[in-house]
């Protein structure tokens, strides 16, 4: 192993998870593989799609034998990544930088109807606002009726709730309410 023994943290992958600088997983080793997408477009999309994620040796092997002998051999390592499990904060980060969401039927979102686990939805889409109930400008409470329900007409009511409000909202965004 070369590796330098540099911890790399989850939070610190979110910072490099899109092209302009992008880390790769591979076992426990993190790759900087921002180089390789701008030359070799055909490994861009299997990249981007497996970002914030540990990828094993064999799945890598199995989309492209010849990608993974070039991390292995001509990689750069940034370090290993650290040991400790995901946040559900950087989970939703990389399901938004990944635009990856499931589909959820309104049954499912009216389970997630607590404090320790409010989902709501809004504009036909499912948002995740147990962390955010407590940092919401408009206080907590005005959420809580609404837990594990389509808060659109209410959310859309309030002119506070501006365009700048609307775009980080996607923060949040679990999913896709199922027709
Ligand atoms: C991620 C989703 C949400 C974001 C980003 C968001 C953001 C905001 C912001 C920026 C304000 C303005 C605070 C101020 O300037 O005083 C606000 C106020 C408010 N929000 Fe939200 N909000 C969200 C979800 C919700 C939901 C689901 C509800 C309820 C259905 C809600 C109800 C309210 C209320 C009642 C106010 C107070 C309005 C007032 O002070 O007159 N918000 N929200």
């Amino acid at each position: 192993m070369n590796s330098n023994q540099n911890i790399v943290t989850w939070e610190d992958l979110l910072d490099h998870s899109d092209e302009k600088s992008c880390y790769f997983i591979i076992d426990d080793t993190v790759y900087d593989v921002t180089e390789l997408l701008s030359l070799q477009s055909n490994y861009k999309e299997f990249l981007l799609k497996n970002i914030g994620q540990i990828n094993r040796e064999e799945q890598v092997k199995q989309f492209n034998e010849s990608l993974f002998l070039i991390l292995k051999q001509q990689g750069k390592i940034v370090g290993n990544i650290e040991k400790k499990p995901q946040s559900e904060y950087f989970k939703r980060k990389v399901r938004f930088l990944k635009a990856e969401y499931q589909e959820f039927t309104l049954e499912e979102v009216q389970k997630h109807n607590k404090m320790q686990d409010l989902w709501v939805v809004l504009d036909q889409n499912v948002y995740d606002l147990t962390e955010y109930q407590f940092i919401h400008p408009g206080r907590p409470d005005s959420i809580h009726p609404y837990a594990g329900k389509d808060a659109t007409e209410k959310f859309n009511s309030i002119n506070k709730h501006t365009e700048g409000a609307r775009k980080f909202r996607e923060n949040y965004k679990i999913g896709i309410l199922k027709k």
